[in-house]
């Protein structure tokens, strides 16, 4: 998605909506508002729309009218600005508008750099926006003999932050949206602005649209209209939609029919992804919503849980621990949920990522914590494991949420911590990803999770404690005293000098087991165990409990006898399973 074109003939119209982002207090109303009163020429038509519409500019979004830059030919751009909050309290209303955004505007107080909130949203632009211009604000505040120097300095830091960003090399525009401040008198004019405009001219892309799939569109603002009914104004997100379809208000769970459609203003008869329309439908009261989402009848999905393909974010400090409750972002919608980490099976590390699809065919290993570069399960997979040297090419989470959430198939998810101290200067943001499957059902966990196979490797050790004959030994210290021996019966082993065993069953009460040598044990080994054998009988002398006691003689024992097997975390059964 990126610029609405409104289809037909005439002059052509687009449409870019331009997010403006960035910490609290660096002035980015005072930028929108700069903006759109430098953009509203004559061409800002007054019909009764655009006044009920001005009660959306205080709400956020407003408009700057221009001249299509030459290079997309004649016509008209508008560029919907959308004025996001800053404060930190208020990311989940930024993430929402970031999703809507074709291009943002990182607003930064020249005479303070990148802030908290500004690297939050710097984080939420890579995810989800695709171009990116940074606005250095308040250059009135500079001292005039330095301040072209101090706009420099600022710019070449900038320039550094961005280096390793998908922004790298944007543009950096310096500005003051309000010269003198709060206090200053409104005829006093913005310095920069015309120069801004420019920029975002140069910026605007044509779009890549794309009508199919379900209809989908955030609504911003929601009025009525005497004698014509309900218009709700908003960006289609995905899909189309034609006069006399029937739209979903799922938050309400209503259907309307569409009576009529504008788009700048114009009455059209369809309109599609990345365009900016009014929606008109009756018998709606517009009071009962003012932001949301409507969507083809039932296409959006209520869910308890999902699957979702995730990376972590790198500026996040700390590990990404399964079990852990993170604030889920899913499509516009935001609740608490709790994770558990999954990693492709070994074999499968290096399989390229599947982006819009989850194999339930395939085995997946559980992580303790998300892999990743510092984490401490991927330093343990470095030592043990063949693969461990490098990471996973996809990571994956099951993610329960406490309440359900409404959202459309393969949604943007972002996991944040916002229970962090506003105050602490560090990023909230932990991993974004993409849904891939989500669990509709109550009772997910009875029904759907047991198709999902994640498992968890079991790795057990024990000491050869004698040897019977050539074909069976004695084993000990794998298994508790209290432990049901009969459930490991006819599991492999392995012995630490080589030898393949099958555990045939208990040996009198203490946890012993007896196990099977199918090939015989080998001559070097019985030799070993029988001197062992030996040695320990000589040192328990004159002490017979002692002997029994196999904790007190471990060291003695110089053969080991090693079990494992998978065990899949949602098997009711608990199986254990031996490849
Ligand atoms: N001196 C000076 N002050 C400015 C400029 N732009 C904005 N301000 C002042 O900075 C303060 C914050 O401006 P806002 O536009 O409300 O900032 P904001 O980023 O929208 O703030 P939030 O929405 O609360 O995050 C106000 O007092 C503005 O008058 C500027 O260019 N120069
Ligand atoms: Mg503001």
């Amino acid at each position: 998605m990126a610029v609405a074109e409104e289809p037909g003939p005439g002059p052509r119209r687009l449409n870019v909506n331009v997010g403006v982002l960035g910490h609290i207090d660096s002035g980015k109303t005072a930028l929108a508002r700069a903006l759109s009163t430098a953009g509203s020429t004559a061409a800002f038509d007054r019909a009764p729309q655009s006044r009920a519409r001005g009660i959306t500019l205080d709400l956020g979004f407003s408009c700057l009218c221009t001249a299509l830059p030459p290079r997309l030919g004649p016509g008209h751009l508008q560029f919907t600005l959308v004025d996001c909050p800053g404060h930190a309290s208020l990311i989940r209303t930024i993430i929402g508008g970031a999703q809507i955004i074709d291009l943002m505007m990182l607003v930064i107080d020249v005479t303070k750099g990148m802030q908290t909130q500004s690297a939050e949203c710097l984080v939420i632009g890579q995810i989800a926006c695709q171009k990116m211009v940074v606005v250095l604000n308040k250059i009135d505040l500079l001292p005039e003999g330095k301040r072209q120097a101090a706009i420099e300095k600022m710019t070449k830091k900038m320039q550094k932050t961005l280096e390793n960003t998908k922004f790298h090399g944007c543009p950096i525009v310096a500005v003051a949206a309000k010269p003198g401040g709060p206090e200053a008198p409104e005829t006093v004019n913005p310095l920069g602005v015309s120069e801004l405009i420019e920029v975002l001219k140069s910026q605007a892309y044509l779009p890549s649209r794309d009508p199919s799939g379900p209809f989908l569109m955030a609504v911003d603002h929601c009025f009525s209209i005497k004698g014509q009914g309900t218009v709700m104004t908003g960006t289609i997100l995905t899909g189309s939609v034609s006069l006399g379809d029937n739209v979903e208000i799922p938050a309400l769970k209503v259907s309307k029919k569409v009576k009529s459609m504008q788009m700048f203003h114009t009455p059209v008869t369809y309109a599609m992804q990345g365009d900016r329309v009014g929606i008109c439908v009756t018998q709606f009261d517009p009071k009962l919503l003012e932001r949301g989402l409507i969507c083809t009848p039932e296409s959006l999905q209520t869910i308890h849980a999902a699957i979702i393909s995730l990376k972590k974010i790198q500026y996040f400090r700390g590990a990404l621990q399964t079990k852990a409750k993170f604030h889920i972002t899913v499509g516009h919608e935001t609740v608490m949920g709790r994770v558990m980490f999954f990693s492709p099976a070994p074999a499968d590390f290096n399989k390229e990522p599947l982006d819009n699809a989850f194999d339930f065919e395939k085995d997946y290993l559980y992580q303790e914590e998300y892999l990743s570069k510092d984490s401490k399960a991927s330093d343990e997979n470095k030592d043990n494991d063949q693969t461990g040297e490098q990471l996973p090419k996809q990571q994956w989470a099951l993610v329960e949420f406490e309440k359900p959430v409404t959202c459309p198939r393969l949604c943007l998810v972002i996991g944040s911590k916002l229970d962090t101290d506003i105050h602490a200067n560090t990023c909230r943001l932990a991993f974004h990803g993409v849904l891939l499957q989500g669990l509709e059902d109550k009772n997910y966990t009875e029904i759907f999770l047991p198709k999902l196979k994640v498992y968890k490797l079991k790795h057990k050790e024990g000491q050869v404690e004698r040897v019977i004959d050539d074909y069976s030994v004695i084993g000990r210290s794998l298994f508790k005293k209290e432990t049901n021996i009969q459930i490991f019966v006819g599991l492999k082993v392995k012995l630490s000098t080589g030898e393949d065993g099958i555990i045939e069953g208990g040996f009198g009460q203490s946890g012993k087991f007896k196990i099977r040598i199918p090939d015989g044990l080998k001559p070097d080994t019985k030799a070993l165990l029988t001197v062992a054998s030996k040695k320990k009988s000589r040192a328990g002398k004159g002490d017979a409990a002692k002997e029994d006691d196999s904790t007190k003689t471990e060291s003695a024992q110089p053969v080991a006898i090693s079990l494992l097997f998978k065990r899949y975390v949602f098997d009711t059964q608990k199986k254990m399973i031996q490849s």
